[in-house]
């Protein structure tokens, strides 16, 4: 590829390319671009809202992108979805609007539509170590117009070859997090969905469980879209799953009260960090940097992600006509009792505080905990083949998680049938138990809670604490938090990789019921569903 104005040679693979646009002027340069949008001083704030994003690198959108296809409705008569707002529009909605030009988001006086330049928009990882990808442009140009024209239309076919979403589905939460969703999508993703000609209908909610709601409404015609997407924090993305799996076993006609398994969606997910802790986002893409996340949802990036089904195990032993116990829920992160589990339950009451309400609750639950008494049974590979402490990260194409994709997703990670496990009980008080259905790093937990864990090779990583000293609990906080230590290195933290455990406040032995703790400390906690509160506490998880 040349420059117009100085010799350089780019490589960008076509699976990298965003757009490309003909323009009569070379403006889309980067350098040039940083000077005509210097960062405003007023706007320092919202940068640093962006999950520490800086913006040297805006994106101008050329009125040519904006094409005038109109926009996919909801095929719906259902009252109670809100009105969805699109991205696209008339090129006189893009260039008329003002909130847009304010943040320097979109630049409207490049004509285009012909010309000598062709303007390639490519997104590039500009820093490996922190897995953040930006949007870059390159400027290839020609005396005669026709050859650049050829250039385009090439180009363009290429990039319709490519398997990407064209019709999107993005559920947006203005609640969660520190309430700026709207402002981040507005500021992020919208010039970026544009930028790459993608239908986007927004539905912004207005409480929470609507996008259950609406995404299990038959009156939605989902096959209309290539994803669902929705802008917020863990528990919108649970919201989301929940609904999408729910949704996916009524049109099977599997009865999603004691459903015989899950089946798996056509439809992919896709997550827009801008939540409080955003762990799928980080576990997903390594960051929680939001136009990173945008950048893989635009270019149809996949992975595979194991999710977890929470049963009522209170119901199982009663019930004995029901082939299955009762699915409460389902997660794609953390199910945690105890510590993080007082602390989902307490901090719903400052939610006000914004992201430092689980400092607070943290750090009143952190003084109070005696400790929970339970018992838990846990499948273990007989063979003892499945090691936690393994060594082997989940990264980009990861192998262990292709092999279980392939061989149906039977948690061995081999492409064999699934190996014959046994039973193993452990009983006593414990600070926390938590079923990690992946590594659970964000921000604030470097390594989270089992570094090994991987996103979808069918297993979990049962994290067991033991209730010990005040002491050891600051000890486990401090390795929490830390980036190198593992929590699995302290004497009393235990992890079990499995395809299935159950947790019981009074342990159970055939049919007969065991207490295990004694009548001063039977309190109860909650277990913490993906940061939401899940009131039953004796469940089986698989
Ligand atoms: N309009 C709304 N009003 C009130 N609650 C809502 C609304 N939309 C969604 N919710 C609920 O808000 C809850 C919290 O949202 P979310 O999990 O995205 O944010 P968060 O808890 O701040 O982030 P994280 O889970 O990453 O810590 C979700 O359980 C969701 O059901």
């Amino acid at each position: 590829m040349s420059h117009p104005t100085h010799k350089a040679k780019t490589t960008v693979p076509i699976t990298d390319v965003l757009s490309v646009v003909l323009s009569k002027l070379p403006h889309a340069s980067g350098k040039q671009w940083m000077k005509r949008n210097k960062p405003q001083a007023s706007s320092a704030k919202t940068k640093r809202e962006a999950h520490g994003s800086l913006d040297s690198d805006r994106i101008p959108v050329l009125s040519s992108s904006v094409s005038s296809t109109t926009t996919n409705t909801l095929a719906t008569n259902n009252s109670s979805i809100p009105p969805s707002h699109s991205n696209r529009g008339s090129s006189n909605d893009l260039s008329n609007s003002s909130s847009d030009r304010r943040d320097g988001d979109f630049y409207d006086g490049i004509p285009s539509g012909s010309g000598n330049y062709l303007i390639v928009h490519y997104a590039a990882i500009v820093c490996p170590k922190a897995n953040r990808w930006r949007v870059r442009s390159v400027v290839l140009y020609n005396s005669e117009q026709r050859i650049v024209e050829l250039w385009c239309n090439r180009l363009t076919s290429d990039l319709r070859d490519q398997t990407r979403p064209k019709n999107l589905l993005l559920f947006l939460n203005p609640y969660g997090g520190k309430k700026n969703a709207l402002s981040l999508y507005e500021r992020f993703a919208k010039p970026l969905f544009r930028l790459a000609e993608i239908d986007v209908n927004l539905i912004i909610t207005q409480r929470a469980q609507q996008i259950y709601d609406i995404v299990t409404s038959k009156s939605i015609v989902l096959e209309n879209y290539d994803g669902l997407v929705c802008c917020g924090g863990d528990g919108t993305f649970a919201e989301l799953f929940n609904g999408l799996v729910t949704r996916t076993m009524m049109d099977l006609g599997i009865d999603i009260k004691h459903p015989p398994y899950l089946p798996k969606p056509n439809i992919p997910i896709g997550v827009i960090p801008a939540g409080s802790t955003d762990t799928v986002a980080y576990c997903l893409n390594g960051t929680t940097d939001i136009k990173t996340s945008i950048i893989h949802i635009i270019l149809g990036q996949h992975s595979g992600l194991d999710i977890a089904a929470v049963y009522d195990a209170a119901v199982v032993k009663t019930i004995e006509t029901q082939p299955r116990p009762q699915l409460l829920k389902l997660y794609a992160s953390v199910l945690s009792y105890g510590y993080l589990g007082d602390i989902a339950y307490d901090s719903e009451k400052y939610r006000w505080m914004g992201p430092k309400r689980y400092d607070y609750s943290g750090f009143k639950k952190f003084i109070g905990n005696r400790g929970y008494g339970g018992e838990i049974v846990v499948q273990l590979d007989r063979h003892g083949k499945q090691d936690p402490n393994d060594g082997v990260r989940c990264v980009d194409k990861c192998q262990r998680c292709q092999r279980a994709a392939w061989s149906g997703g039977n948690g061995s990670g081999s492409g064999m049938a699934e190996p014959p496990t046994e039973s193993h009980v452990v009983r006593g008080k414990f600070l926390m138990v938590n079923g990690a259905n992946i590594s659970c790093a964000c921000l604030r937990s470097p390594q989270g809670f089992s570094p090994y864990c991987h996103l979808g090779d069918g297993l979990l990583d049962l994290v067991i604490v033991r209730h010990t000293s005040l002491f050891n609990n600051l000890r486990l906080l401090l390795t929490m938090t830390s980036k190198t230590k593992k929590i699995s290195d302290l004497p009393f933290v235990e992890i079990y990789r499995t395809r299935e455990f159950r947790f019981t406040t009074q342990g159970i032995t055939g049919a007969e019921t065991t207490p295990v703790i004694n009548a001063s400390n039977n309190q109860h906690s909650k277990w913490n569903c993906d940061g939401e509160v899940l009131l039953e506490t004796n469940i089986i998880v698989e």
